[in-house]
């Protein structure tokens, strides 16, 4: 009954339909209406994301058609911030299983748990143990719709066929002691494993994965920063791999950061960088942003030497004993101090990046500071969901008087100041991730590297017009957002062909055969 109302008299005659659907025969256009007329009439985004997850059970291509209809309105709706609600209640407002759920367990049998997905072609599996989930902390499986979001935006955001698009949660158990005593939690009512049981544990999937789905590319999302990391470093040269917090965060805030500095008018390698918060999306972007720097003609000391990283324990130094082989190249001589707004006196930074997971930590002393030794500094906030931003748009262009160039992890509405409107842009992966799906499934890649990411960072930067530069804006327009990730996805699957890490023949026209690919929501 998939198609409902849209099958036609021939196909209601044949299928044994007659008698079973309402009379009227009604296009795929003719259904959205009514859609989006049951989603206007609903209180709250959080019933919208319910309403638009039974529809995706029940009719995947009319919630494709829906959510592709007006991706500005609804991808916050399937997706950050709204998807943070559905997590911190997902025992609760649980209706059906989408996707698999597997947990440490089953360790033994992966490979005959995962025989049981009907879809023997499997190109994507986006993965998470919900260790660390947006900016909410370890939630376990109630993490479980953040790999269903995020692929549901591989299909809508760059028109990733879905069919072959599988989203895991993998329980290890959960630090969350408040979860596992909650009679509706959905996960294993136990405390995670140490890191070797961990690696053990996910050892086994990633071997299961590949033998059930031979070629299948491995998205790693939201894990505790530490497990992140050190998985990503385990599989990047074994496996097509790619841990979207990591890479596809430090992708798109070098996007926003290109474009700031084109507005500007300013060399990257001329950059002071901060970054409040040092796991796996800071330390991620920072090396990205090390990597452009040298492309800049910096040696890898200079680049590093441009950025200073300030998390739980205060500024990253040399005198720091408790740091970790991501931080550690970005221990400097700074004077020791757990003040943030010291931090920005010493640093005197051009760049100010969030991803402490704190809402509220860009106090005014912290932006005003700032803004003392900086003409026009540039801003992110980029902390998941809204009310972890480290500060609000409208805080940043307030306290630096209208300077501030801002992006923020979430959407956030304009803001008028003085009679000056400004438009804060939205830094969030998902310019990055569903382009990269594309292009991985264009060209099948023997491994996934930092270039691809920052080549994706280029080619989005590539597409704000200047029209909207001139405005302030940082990033591609969201109603737009299929025809730049596939501009995108046919720049990175040029550069994976130009670099010889392709498997398939190349083609000649590059562009014709990403679209040729793509899916478009139709019965
Ligand atoms: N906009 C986007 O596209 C993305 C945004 N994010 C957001 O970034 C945030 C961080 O993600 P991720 O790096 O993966 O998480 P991690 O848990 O790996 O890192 C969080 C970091 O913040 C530090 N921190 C915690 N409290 C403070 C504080 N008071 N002052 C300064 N630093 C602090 C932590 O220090 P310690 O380890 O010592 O506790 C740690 O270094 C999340 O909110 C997430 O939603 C992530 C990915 C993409
Ligand atoms: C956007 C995202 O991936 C995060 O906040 O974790
Ligand atoms: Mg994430």
């Amino acid at each position: 009954m998939h198609k409902g109302t849209a099958f036609t008299q021939e196909e209601r005659a044949s299928l044994g339909l007659e008698g079973l659907l309402p009379t009227a025969v009604e296009t795929l256009d003719r259904q959205v209406e009514r859609v989006l007329g049951h989603l206007g009439a609903k209180p709250n985004d959080i019933e919208r994301f319910i309403y638009l997850q039974e529809l995706s059970n029940s009719n995947q291509t009319l919630f494709y058609a829906t959510v592709m209809s007006d991706p500005a309105r609804f991808v916050p709706i399937v997706y950050d911030p709204t998807i943070a609600e559905a997590c911190l209640t997902y025992g609760h407002i649980y209706r059906r299983p989408q996707g698999m759920y597997l947990n440490r367990h089953m360790k033994g049998r992966f490979e005959e748990v995962l025989r049981n997905w009907p879809v023997k072609e499997v190109r994507f599996i986006c993965v998470s143990s919900g260790g660390r989930i947006l900016g909410l902390g370890d939630i376990g499986a109630n993490g479980a719709p953040i790999p269903i979001g995020k692929l549901q935006l591989y299909t809508a955001c760059a028109g990733v066929p879905p069919e072959g698009l599988l989203p895991i949660h993998l329980d290890i158990g959960t630090t969350n002691a408040a979860l596992r005593a909650d009679a509706l939690y959905t996960g294993l009512r136990e405390e995670p494993p140490e890191p070797d049981a961990v690696d053990a544990i996910v050892d086994a999937f990633m071997k299961a994965a590949n033998a059930v789905f031979p070629g299948v590319c491995v998205h790693f999302e939201d894990w505790k920063g530490d497990d992140a990391i050190r998985l990503l470093e385990r599989y990047r040269d074994r496996y097509l791999v790619y841990n979207d917090d990591i890479q596809g965060t430090a992708s798109v805030a070098l996007a926003g950061i290109v474009t700031a500095l084109q507005i500007k008018g300013a060399a990257l390698a001329d950059q002071r960088i901060l970054f409040a918060g040092a796991g796996s999306a800071g330390t991620g972007i920072a090396d990205m942003i090390v990597e452009a720097m040298r492309g800049e003609g910096l040696s890898e000391g200079e680049a590093r030497a441009r950025i200073a990283l300030f998390d739980i324990g205060g500024l990253i130094e040399k005198g720091r004993k408790d740091l970790n082989a991501s931080q550690k190249p970005f221990a400097h001589d700074w004077k020791p101090t757990e003040d943030l707004t010291d931090a920005v006196k010493q640093i005197r930074p051009t760049i100010l990046i969030g991803v402490s997971t704190v809402g509220g930590l860009f106090t005014e002393a912290v932006v005003r500071t700032m803004a003392r030794t900086c003409e026009r500094p540039v801003i992110f906030p980029l902390s998941n969901p809204t009310e972890k931003a480290e500060c609000t748009p409208e805080q940043a262009y307030e306290w630096t008087g209208g300077k501030a160039l801002v992006a923020c992890g979430v959407p956030f509405p304009d803001v008028t100041l003085d009679g000056r409107t400004f438009h804060p842009g939205q830094a969030n992966n998902f310019y990055i991730f569903p382009a990269i799906g594309l292009a991985v499934q264009a060209t099948k890649p023997k491994r996934i590297d930092d270039a691809m990411f920052i080549e994706a960072a280029r080619a989005t930067a590539d597409q704000v017009s200047q029209a909207d530069r001139d405005k302030g804006m940082l990033f591609p327009r969201q109603n737009n957002i299929l025809e730049t990730e596939r501009t995108t996805a046919t720049r990175v699957a040029e550069s994976i062909f130009e670099r010889g890490l392709a498997t398939v023949k190349r083609l000649t026209d590059i562009r014709a055969f990403i679209e040729s690919l793509s899916y478009t929501p139709g019965y």
